[in-house]
C-alpha cells in the first residue's frame, strides 16, 4: 500500500463524515440558506488567500524545479479557476461576490489557515504537502460522489459547483500524492509520523469547516470594540 492509500485509509471515517455532513447534504439536495452560502464563501476567500500563501513557502523550501512548477500552476489554478464555484454559491445567495471580501475569520477558519501556517513555517516540504492534501482530495470526493447521487443537469443550483470540484479537482490530487509518496520513501519514521498527524488533522479541519458555515460560527464574544 501506497504511503498516500495509508492516509486515505486511516482518515476514511472523515471523509464519510464530511460526506454526510449537513451543509454537503444541502449541496446535494440544492437546498442551503443564503447566509449558509454567504458565510462560506466570505470565509473561503480569505483560506484561498492563505493556501497560495502556503504554496509561496512551499515554493522557498523547494530544492526541484518540477515542485516550484506544481505549486506555481496550483496558485494559478487558485487565482484564475476557483473562483467559479463562488460565483456558484454567490449566484444562488443572490449576493455579488465583490462584497464578500476581505471580512474577518470566524474561529475555525482561523484554526485551518493557522495550522497550515504553522506547519509551512517549521515542517518539511513533505509535512507541508500532507498539510494540504485534504483540500484537494477532500473535494474531489465530495464532487464526484454528488455527480454519481445526484447527476445534477443544469437546474440544480449547485450543478456548477459539483461539476468543478468532481473534475477539477482531480489533478491537484493525483500530482499531490506523487510527490508525497515519493518523498514519504526517503523520509524516516518521525517525519511520516509528523505527515499523518498533519494529514488527519487538515481532515478534521475541512470537517470544521463545513460546520462553521452551515452553523454560521462566529466567536462567541463579538471582537468588536466595547461601547464607550
Ligand atoms: C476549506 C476548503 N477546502 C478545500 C477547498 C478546495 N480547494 C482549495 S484549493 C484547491 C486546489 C489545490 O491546489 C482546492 C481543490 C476549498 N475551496 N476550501
Amino acid at each position: 500500500m501506497s504511503f498516500t492509500e495509508e492516509l486515505r485509509r486511516e482518515t476514511d471515517h472523515v471523509f464519510q463524515a464530511i460526506y454526510e455532513h449537513p451543509f454537503v447534504r444541502g449541496i446535494a439536495a440544492g437546498k442551503l440558506g443564503g447566509g449558509q452560502l454567504i458565510h462560506y464563501v466570505k470565509q473561503d476567500y480569505e483560506y484561498l488567500n492563505a493556501y497560495m500563501r502556503v504554496y509561496g513557502i512551499a515554493i522557498s523550501k523547494s530544492a526541484r524545479r518540477e515542485q516550484i512548477a506544481m505549486f506555481q500552476e496550483q496558485i494559478a489554478f487558485i487565482l484564475h479557476r476557483e473562483v467559479q464555484p463562488h460565483r456558484c454559491f454567490c449566484a444562488a445567495a443572490g449576493v455579488d461576490e465583490e462584497l464578500l471580501r476581505g471580512h474577518p475569520l470566524a474561529p475555525s477558519a482561523h484554526h485551518y489557515i493557522r495550522h497550515m501556517l504553522t506547519v509551512a513555517h517549521e515542517g518539511t516540504l513533505g509535512e507541508i504537502m500532507a498539510a494540504l492534501l485534504p483540500c484537494p482530495w477532500t473535494y474531489l470526493e465530495i464532487g464526484r460522489r454528488l455527480l454519481d447521487e445526484v447527476r445534477p443537469d443544469s437546474s440544480h443550483p449547485f450543478h456548477e459547483w459539483i461539476l468543478f470540484y468532481g473534475h477539477e479537482a482531480g489533478d491537484a490530487t493525483a500530482k499531490f500524492r506523487a510527490m508525497l509518496d515519493a518523498w514519504a520513501e526517503e523520509a524516516g519514521e518521525a517525519e511520516r509520523g509528523r505527515m499523518k498527524q498533519h494529514f488527519m488533522h487538515s481532515c478534521q479541519l475541512e470537517y470544521l469547516f463545513w460546520d462553521m458555515a452551515y452553523k454560521l460560527e462566529e466567536w462567541p464574544v463579538s471582537p468588536a470594540a466595547a461601547a464607550l
